[in-house]
């Protein structure tokens, strides 16, 4: 290979890098795009990668699958390319650009079967070549049969042909056609028949898909240009499709609409190689400060940027979401960013990079998620992101666009489809057995539980929060990671409100948890919560034991707020148990903690006050009033009455009794 190259540089080309003989420099030679057959081994890439580079002095070097290319040379970019060249055949299923690697098919079965085929035939009727001469014969007379003929009702006309030393043979014509339907007729794997590894290939992509791929068979290599070939392609496949499907070869068999691409499939790949190239290298016009909408559309339009052309237009055509009968305004230096992201994912689908596709989507999707404030439209690129991975069977891409579909979701307040995005992120990372991404689909997965059960109770739909809560806890052991555990054992320890027993066993693995961490803030939060729970379940000497606990905790986090709300719960208790001394104390510390607060300027302080003050009042009450102490009402009061209800059961009662301490009036 490298002798081949080294006359294409040197002989054909005259752009042989040159050294100088003074100063050992070398010039550069030319840019390279090889186009390599499918499934083409990583080593053999790296042995080219380092032939161009080290002896062509090549300064840029690109890889290209050539079926593909082959593709978009028939103008397409959607399809599946039987490629037949001399020693194997490729059927190689494409979708935008895109090959998809998990459906193409290979059989050891092509131009040099057909021309062993001949030699032998040829041998057996006496006239004996070498296969060089076999492969003229081949070019020149041979044809493929319809599946409507067979040797005995073809009628085909012996042909002569000159040999090297001028002498003539003459071909019969059953010659002629026999040879060639090694290529169709049966065999084992490794060398199925050309119509039957379409028709694999095809059965093995999306359902979706079939049907375009059918609808479009280009034929690619030297050895279809035999005379007959598209058509018993095409005779074959459909009989090997359901009814009703439409199949198209291209070229067409009969028709006259692909003529330009019927003569040009021997270089098939090349010439979209060529066209490719074009492509990479001709760049859009710089950047524009005064860039407008119509001049970025016209370029693109003009540059061959169809489909960047219709995504720009429309996002940047859009009515305003924010404000009423209005179209959005992009600023100039925006329209530039999306147009080269748009006009870069087309360039490289063409070439069939899907990490540079990926990667420009990605870029735009961010865009609109981040600074557009639009995360919706952030979803619906990378939902590209996501087809394109799905269909090149790219797992990680796949993963990678999932986590993002996630998080986009939930910026757009879809948490339930964010749900969905990263369970099937965890689904994939797990398949892959990747441990890092395991962990950050776990991760993201508590997030958006997390995020879905407080939906849930927003909407006071306390037994779906439940059950979003338990698989938060479930993914949150998997982590391994004792915080989240105790984090999401606490959060489902309260929201189980109605079943205490139960509430007490998952907030005691929180408290489990909690030992190994040190995390006085969870600790304090699971002791209140504990307290809450013993309460329910009537053993308010553990309670107490808890919210001691808590309050002391909280005491030593210095978190005020939980310090009130600890003073508050205590006090409650303890007028309960009738040690009014006991709980005063504890209002009147809950009181100064809020006013603090309030001094502090946090938002709901204001509340704190209020209810500290009607708390310590109603304390100071019972203590001299022993009617209050028996009365129903009073226990429910104490625990969930507000401000108000406080306030007005005391004034029904007649009880004016101003606070120990003046501050608390
Ligand atoms: N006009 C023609 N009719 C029939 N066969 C042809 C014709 N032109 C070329 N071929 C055959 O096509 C084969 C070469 O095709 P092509 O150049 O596409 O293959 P290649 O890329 O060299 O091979 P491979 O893909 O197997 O590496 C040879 O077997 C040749 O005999």
């Amino acid at each position: 290979m490298e002798r081949l190259w080294d006359s294409t540089f040197g002989d054909e080309l005259h752009a042989y890098p040159e050294s100088s003989s003074t100063g050992g420099t070398t010039t550069n030679g030319l840019s390279v795009l090889l186009a390599e057959p499918p499934g083409t081994s990583s080593a053999a890439r790296e042995r080219a990668a380092q032939i161009m580079f080290e002896t062509f002095k090549a300064p840029a070097l690109c890889f290209f699958n050539s079926a593909p290319l082959a593709l978009f040379a028939s103008g397409r970019t959607r399809g599946i390319v039987l490629e037949c060249g001399a020693g194997v055949s490729h059927a190689v299923p494409i979708f935008e650009g895109f090959a998809l690697a998990h459906a193409v098919q290979r059989a050891e079965r092509a131009g040099a079967d057909v021309t062993a085929a001949l030699a032998a035939d040829l041998e057996e009727r006496g006239i004996r070549l070498d296969m060089r001469t076999s492969r003229d014969v081949k070019e020149r007379l041979c044809g493929v049969r319809s599946l409507l003929e067979t040797p005995s009702t073809s009628e085909t006309p012996d042909l002569e042909y000159e040999l090297p030393d001028g002498s003539m043979i003459k071909i019969a014509g059953d010659c002629q056609h026999d040879a060639p339907e090694v290529l169709f007729a049966g065999g084992d794997v490794e060398r199925a028949p050309l119509p039957d590894l379409v028709a694999q290939s095809i059965g093995m992509c999306d359902r979706d898909l079939q049907t375009d791929l059918r609808g479009a068979v280009v034929l690619a290599g030297g050895t279809t240009m035999l005379p007959g070939f598209c058509n018993r392609m095409k005779e074959a496949l459909v009989k090997a499709s359901p009814a009703e499907t439409t199949v198209r070869v291209i070229p067409n068999p009969s028709g006259t609409a692909e003529r330009g691409y019927n003569s040009q499939r021997k270089h098939a790949s090349w010439i979209g190689d060529a066209d490719a190239a074009v492509a990479t290298q001709s760049s859009l016009p710089p950047p524009v400060e005064t860039a407008d909408r119509r001049q970025l559309c016209e370029e693109m339009v003009q540059s061959g940027y169809v489909q960047s052309y219709v995504d720009f237009f429309y996002l940047t055509h859009r009515p305003d979401p924010n404000v009423a009968e209005k179209e959005i305004e992009v600023p100039p230096d925006e329209m530039v960013f999306l147009r080269d992201n748009l006009t870069r994912a087309e360039t490289a689908r063409r070439k069939g990079e899907t990490e540079a596709v990926y990667e420009s989507y990605s870029n735009v999707a961010g865009y609109f998620q981040h600074r557009g404030g639009d995360p919706k439209t952030g979803v619906y690129f990378y939902e590209k992101c996501l087809e394109i991975a799905r269909l090149t069977g790219d797992f990680r891409g796949e993963m990678r666009a999932n986590h993002d579909l996630g998080k986009a979701s939930s910026l757009a307040g879809d948490v339930g489809a964010a749900t969905k995005y990263h369970e099937r992120q965890l689904e994939i990372a797990r398949g892959l057995d990747e441990s890092d991404e395991t962990l950050e689909a776990l991760r993201d997965l508590i997030d958006a539980y997390r995020a879905a059960a407080e939906e849930r109770e927003a909407a006071n739909d306390s037994e779906g929060a439940v059950r979003l809560r338990e698989r938060c806890l479930e993914v949150a052991r998997e982590t391994g990671d004792a915080a989240s555990e105790a984090r999401a054992a606490l959060a489902l320890g309260t929201a189980l409100r109605d079943d205490a027993s139960e509430a007490i066993r998952v907030l005691e693995l929180a408290e489990a948890a909690c030992r190994n961490l040190d995390d006085a803030r969870i600790e304090g939060k699971t002791c209140d919560a504990l307290g809450a729970a013993w309460r329910s379940e009537g053993d308010d000497d553990r309670a107490l034991e808890y919210l001691d606990r808590s309050l002391d905790l909280a005491v030593k986090t210095q978190d005020l707020h939980a310090q009130a709300a600890a003073c508050r719960t205590l006090g409650v208790l303890h007028v309960e148990r009738g040690d009014y001394d006991r709980g005063i104390d504890l209002f009147k510390r809950s009181f100064d903690l809020a006013e603090n607060l309030q001094a502090r300027g946090q938002a709901d302080a204001h509340n704190l006050v209020d209810c500290a003050r009607v708390h310590l009042r109603i304390a100071t009450a019972m203590k001299t009033d022993p009617r209050l102490r028996t009365a129903d009402d009073v226990p429910a009061l104490l625990n969930n009455g507000s401000t108000s209800e406080i306030e007005e059961f005391l004034a029904s009662k007649d009880i004016i009794i101003e606070a120990p301490d003046s501050s608390c009036t």
